[in-house]
């Protein structure tokens, strides 16, 4: 074929989200992903041995969560293709995540997203959100909560003690200042759903949508301005896939991916796309080179602090990927039920902290169990991490073989980051109660002790969550219309030109794509 009208590079939720949209509006549309399969409709067979004979693949058990940290059965990307944790299958990151799924606050939209995406632009994309990706806060489908010794003490130094509310928080998702709550999880049936269950089902239902695995996107192919198609990888096959005089192609790669393919299709800083060219890596001549500096800057992620807190009030809940305890390996066989229908964190939590004119997010989620040195049965895990507001960036940079990663060590080099954070735990620390005892750091620090602790890299703090965003920015790299600047009919959609959120990003992230397609489409 030669004639989509759309290519959209990369089955991440934002490439899907664009897929499916772009089809149901008639496109002629081809959806290209590198890795393979996951859930198991999609022919993941990767599994343990308790799941055999289920229709069941290890993505959708959401329980099976931490074991990708440990066995990744292709599900991530190989180290010839990225220098990072990250997931290259259809789903991208969503098919191995944890599932979190919290819509962002207004304020996300109003602060630090362009005109055209305030809140009030945004309302039709989150109404299609919404109704199109289920999501709960009560994932067992016997109604049950489990493993909730950890909310009880979490609820009782944060709301009883820190006056913190109690919400259902895609509820309220505005309420981000002392909110707490029981995490959403975009499950259904006790299930892992996301994307690939709900939006790629519907484009897979139209003729004229296509899906090919196993396809690496090298480049873009331009003459000038005009992208006529890809140059992409199938099955150790090169070859140009082109489209109709029309045509658009959208890369949807992720925030490391998106940029990197600009940067081999001739597309960036000029320093950069120089290192590529003298090591063979970009055969474009440097006069059909486009400048565009802000490809691959300003790269975002949240900087992650563990806190180990424990309690004589509290079981602990490891996972097992093997050989769950019997009962409840038989509780989610038999009615997908019990702790293996969630993914351990157990409550979340926000404030923001005012610094002069600008106010920063921070996040807290307590995990069932607790972590490095601190694993007895009594001790349960606080992540902070710091969100929408900060102003410590790194880059998109490519290796000498020309593999995008991240620039390390950019946490804090704002130093007001880790004031913020520092203050974040210090607020909370004044109410905690003496049932609950911080063991990797003394509960009366000052503000200062902790502000000087969490910009100390170690191994609870600094840590990378792997929530990369914001590397192809709104009207810096792309233009309202997410199209690249500089070229005709290229365009980014995916968490590159997603702001630095206060919430887990998948939910902000399909909202950004359900707003693209609509602003693509208006282009017509
Ligand atoms: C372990 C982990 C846990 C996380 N937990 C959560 C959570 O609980 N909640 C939350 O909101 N967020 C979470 N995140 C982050 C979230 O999943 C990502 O931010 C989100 O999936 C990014 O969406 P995306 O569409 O931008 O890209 P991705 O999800 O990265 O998808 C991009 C896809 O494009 C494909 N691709 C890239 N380049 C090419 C190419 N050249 N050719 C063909 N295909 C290509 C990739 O293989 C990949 O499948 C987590 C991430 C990880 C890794």
């Amino acid at each position: 074929d030669h004639d989509w009208d759309v290519i959209v590079v990369g089955a991440g939720p934002a490439g899907i989200v664009v897929a499916d949209r772009m089809s149901a509006a008639g496109k002629k549309t081809l959806l290209l992903e590198q890795g393979g399969p996951s859930y198991y409709t999609t022919g993941g067979r990767a599994r343990p041995g308790w799941l055999n004979g289920t229709d069941l693949s290890r993505v959708d058990v959401p329980g099976l969560y931490k074991a990708i940290f440990t066995t990744q059965d292709n599900l991530t990307c190989p180290a010839d293709v990225v220098n990072s944790f990250t997931g290259c299958t259809l789903g991208g990151c969503t098919a191995i995540n944890a599932g979190l799924f919290f819509q962002p606050p207004a304020s996300d939209f109003d602060l630090y997203f362009p005109e055209g995406w305030k809140s009030a632009d945004m309302q039709s994309a989150i109404a299609k959100v919404r109704a199109k990706q289920p999501f709960t806060d009560l994932p067992s489908r016997d109604g049950k909560r489990y493993l909730q010794s950890g909310y009880e003490v979490a609820k009782d130094w944060l709301v009883d003690g820190a006056h913190y509310d109690e919400l259902r928080l895609n509820d309220k998702p505005d309420r981000k200042s002392k909110a707490f709550g029981h995490p959403e999880f975009n499950y259904e049936g006790g299930q892992r759903s996301g994307p690939v269950k709900t939006y790629l089902q519907s484009a897979l239902d139209r003729p004229n949508f296509t899906l090919v695995t196993g396809a690496r996107v090298t480049r873009v192919a331009r003459e000038g301005e005009t992208a006529k198609g890809v140059d992409v990888i199938i099955n150790g096959t090169e070859m140009t896939l082109t489209m109709a005089a029309s045509g658009r192609v959208v890369l949807s790669g992720g925030a490391l991916f998106s940029p990197s393919l600009l940067m081999h299709s001739g597309i960036g800083d000029p320093e950069v796309l120089t290192n590529l060219s003298s090591s063979g890596l970009l055969i474009l001549e440097p006069s059909d080179w486009i400048n565009n500096t802000a490809v691959g800057d300003k790269l975002f992620d949240n900087p992650n602090t563990f806190i180990e807190l424990q309690s004589p009030n509290v079981t602990s809940y490891t996972y097992s990927y093997d050989d769950p305890p019997t009962a409840d390996r038989d509780l989610y066989l038999n009615e997908r039920s019990g702790p293996y229908s969630f993914a351990s964190e157990t409550s979340a939590f926000w404030d923001f902290i005012e610094q002069g004119d600008d106010t920063v997010g921070c996040q807290g989620t307590i995990d069932s169990s607790g972590a490095i040195d601190f694993t007895d049965n009594h001790t349960i895990t606080l992540n902070v991490y710091g969100t929408s507001g900060l102003r410590s960036f790194g880059k998109v940079v490519l290796d000498s073989n020309g593999l995008p990663g991240a620039t390390s060590g950019f946490f804090y080099n704002d130093t007001r980051d880790a004031e913020a954070v520092g203050t974040f735990i210090y607020n909370i620390f004044q109410a905690l109660p003496t049932s609950l005892t911080p063991l990797n750091i003394a509960r009366n620090s000052t503000r200062e002790e902790l502000i000087s602790w969490v910009s100390t890299p170690s191994s609870y703090t600094g840590g990378n969550v792997l929530h990369w965003s914001s590397s192809c920015r709104l009207e810096e790299c792309v233009d309202t219309d997410t199209k690249v600047i500089g070229m005709e009919n290229l365009f980014v959609v995916d968490a590159s030109i997603v702001m630095p959120l206060t919430t887990n990003p998948v939910f902000g992230i399909m909202i950004t794509a359900e707003r693209a397609v609509e602003r693509i489409l208006d282009l017509d």
